[in-house]
């Protein structure tokens, strides 16, 4: 309901019509949950060998080997995927990108994408201790949603979430997918008292797999396929929910002209994307710009003073990152183990360090030794330089002075 006069609205909106009143305290993350699909674990050191076996590709010799000397360099040691060698058996037009493949890669995630979501979602619900229909809102984030009803419906449906839950999708936003929906469920939760928003985020090669060639070399090094859910509210919490982190700032930040470095696009074939060989570069170029902007004046004297939760995009991009902030050893350590044994989940990947900050938390507090500091940024997860997000997070909500 609007109306021109603001006080009318803020009458109007704080009476009988429900949650639209705003939180007492900034929103924080109640629970995590993260999954992988158990079809087929790789190993990095076998990927490139099985990859063009698979794909009837071992006459590429040298494309081959190039592979072989990427894989060798991503410091990734496993990675998860839904696709299988059956599967591709079955499917032999998912080789040929001159081949129509879109509406049967669309037809598969369609029913399984959501349910890897539906996974995640449930180990998050199940730690947040309160029934799914506690849920007011939902946003979801995958780069393979190319149907309506989307994802999102059908995550509510599978996880028996009330019908007038909010639902919002973010498609095709890739690597910052996960940031951005965590973004907006702090203004959602802050926004209308009371909300408990599902951020969801699940992501899966299979909409891209194709054979491989020079384009797509880098991605078939480096992605994987996973999901995360997070369950973000605002104050007061109720008896038995836990902040894990509270989302102080967001914000969003734009490198101008650097709009095709990455890119999707949905062909016939399946989606193709590129990858600049700049991207690295790009991004240590322009990380602590970013941080500045975010902190707006308020920056730490030392970025060693915080704790780090970033998009591990790509092992040299954590490297340029930790030079350019001088950060010391370690810093980086959630995000590069995370990468070492998912590889780069696109959106779902932050999920996955958020989880194993507040492990390491954990484990810290438990041992009497707490290292980590209480405040964090969580620079990155983003599809492309162009679109970096940042959060402020405080790890110990109920330690703030
Ligand atoms: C921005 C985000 O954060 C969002 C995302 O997650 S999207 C993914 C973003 N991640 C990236 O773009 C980073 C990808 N790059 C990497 O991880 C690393 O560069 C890599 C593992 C591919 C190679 O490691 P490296 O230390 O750079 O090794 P290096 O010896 O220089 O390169 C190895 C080969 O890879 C090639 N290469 C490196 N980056 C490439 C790229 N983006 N495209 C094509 N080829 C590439 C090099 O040309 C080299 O080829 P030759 O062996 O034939 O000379």
């Amino acid at each position: 309901t609007y109306n021109a006069h603001p006080s009318a609205m803020t009458a109007r909106t704080n009476g009988k019509m429900g949650m639209r009143q705003q939180a007492e305290d900034p929103a924080a993350m109640l629970a995590i949950g993260t999954t992988n699909p158990t079809n087929l674990l790789q190993p990095q050191d076998v990927f490139a060998e099985k990859l063009f076996r698979v794909t009837k590709s071992d006459h590429l010799t040298e494309l081959k080997e190039k592979l072989k000397r990427i894989c060798k360099h991503t410091c990734i040691e496993k990675r998860h995927f839904h696709l299988t060698e059956e599967t591709l058996g079955a499917h032999p037009e998912f080789l040929d990108r001159e081949l129509p493949s879109l509406d049967a890669r669309i037809d598969m995630v369609a029913t399984d994408m959501p349910k890897l979501a539906q996974s995640a979602a449930a180990k998050a619900i199940a730690e947040w201790g309160r029934p799914a229909t506690d849920i007011t809102h939902l946003v979801f984030s995958t780069y393979s949603a190319l149907q309506a009803p989307s994802a999102d419906l059908k995550l509510a449906t599978l996880l028996s979430l009330r019908t007038t839950v909010c639902r919002t999708i973010l498609s095709l936003h890739g690597c910052y997918g996960g940031a951005r929906a965590l973004h907006l469920a702090k203004e959602l939760a802050e926004n209308n008292r009371g909300a408990r928003v599902l951020v969801a985020c699940a992501e899966t090669t299979l909409i891209c797999f194709g054979s491989p060639n020079r384009a797509n070399l880098v991605g078939h090094a480096l992605f994987g396929d996973g999901a995360g859910a997070v369950i973000v509210g605002a104050g007061p919490f109720s008896e038995g929910e836990r902040p894990l982190f509270e989302m102080v700032t967001t914000t969003q930040n734009t490198i101008p002209w650097t709009e095709h470095v990455i890119s999707m696009q949905a062909t016939a074939g399946g989606i193709d994307f590129h990858l600049a060989i700049q991207v690295p570069m790009l991004i240590g170029q322009n990380v602590e710009r970013c941080l500045l902007d975010a902190f707006d004046g308020d920056a730490p004297a030392s970025w060693n003073e915080l704790f780090w939760a970033v998009h591990p995009g790509g092992r040299p991009i954590l490297d340029n990152i930790d030079t350019v902030l001088k950060l010391e050893p370690g810093k980086l350590a959630a995000s590069r183990r995370v990468l070492r044994e998912y590889g780069n989940m696109s959106g779902a990947t932050i999920f996955f360090v958020l989880d194993e900050l507040r492990r390491r938390r954990k484990k810290e507090e438990d041992s009497g030794h707490l290292l980590l500091p209480e405040w964090g940024a969580r620079p990155s997860g983003r599809e492309s330089p162009s679109r970096p997000c940042c959060f402020a997070l405080h790890a110990n909500p109920c330690r703030r002075s």
